[in-house]
């Protein structure tokens, strides 16, 4: 087994997910606060599961272009350790946003083409992790969480100052790919470990895990 890839889990919504993606060995985990996605949480429900998390794990409350009164009533009512920003927020916002709630903030920015990967370096600048995550499709009623890959070339020799994740229709079956060409160090998953929108799966959670941990990643 090779340590050091961290899996983030997404868009968990009921107790058996929380604890597959533990029991696989999920670094992160994370909550949706978005209505319009199946994988949606009220703050009462993200705090039953929250309790639920083992010590160690990250808890991370995702959020798209939310005000200040839906992050308060998050981090006033559930007790996570991460704030990501999955919206359109400007890294004006994004250093508010740690300012202001005193929570390191990880910023999504999507990738589609080469054009993209700058956005990359104005963010690293002002958050405290970045998500390299896939543009959402054109017709997508979801910033992410849309189970989309990008190509992954397109940052394959690129670093950042800050930790950063890769995200983006990853699946059991491509992640291990897609570490070896871009060289990242953690990985966050949601529609690739699901057996239908909002239900992981936890024998696809334990397989993607395992894939991060092949002896060629080392
Ligand atoms: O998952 C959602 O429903 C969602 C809604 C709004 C913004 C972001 C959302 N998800 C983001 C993620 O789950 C991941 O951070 C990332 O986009 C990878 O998702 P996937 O391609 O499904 O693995």
């Amino acid at each position: 087994m090779t340590p050091g890839i961290r899996t983030k889990i997404c868009g968990l919504t009921r107790s058996e997910d929380v604890l597959a993606a533990a029991d696989a060995g999920a670094a992160y985990v994370g909550f949706v606060f978005f209505p319009k996605s199946p994988r949606n949480l009220t703050v009462e429900m993200a705090h039953a599961l929250a309790i639920e998390v083992p010590a160690g794990i990250a808890k991370v409350a995702l959020v798209v272009d939310a005000d200040d009164g839906l992050l308060s009533q998050i981090t006033d009512t559930v007790p996570i350790d991460m704030l990501q920003l999955h919206g359109s927020e400007s890294p004006e916002r994004v250093s508010d946003v740690r300012s202001r709630f005193g929570l390191p903030v990880m910023k999504a920015v999507g990738v589609a083409e080469a054009e993209d990967v700058a956005a990359l370096d104005v963010y690293s600048e002002v958050a405290d992790q970045i998500l390299v995550d896939a543009k959402p499709p054109k017709n997508a009623n979801l910033p992410g969480g849309n189970g989309v890959a990008f190509d992954w070339r397109l940052i394959s020799a690129r670093r950042w100052s800050k930790p950063w994740m890769l995200a983006g229709g990853l699946t059991p079956e491509n992640v291990a790919e897609a570490l070896a060409l871009t060289g990242a160090r953690q990985v966050d998953v949601s529609s690739g470990v699901e057996a239908a929108p909002g239900q992981k799966d936890a024998e696809k959670i334990r397989n993607f895990i395992a894939a991060t941990r092949m002896p060629s990643l080392a």
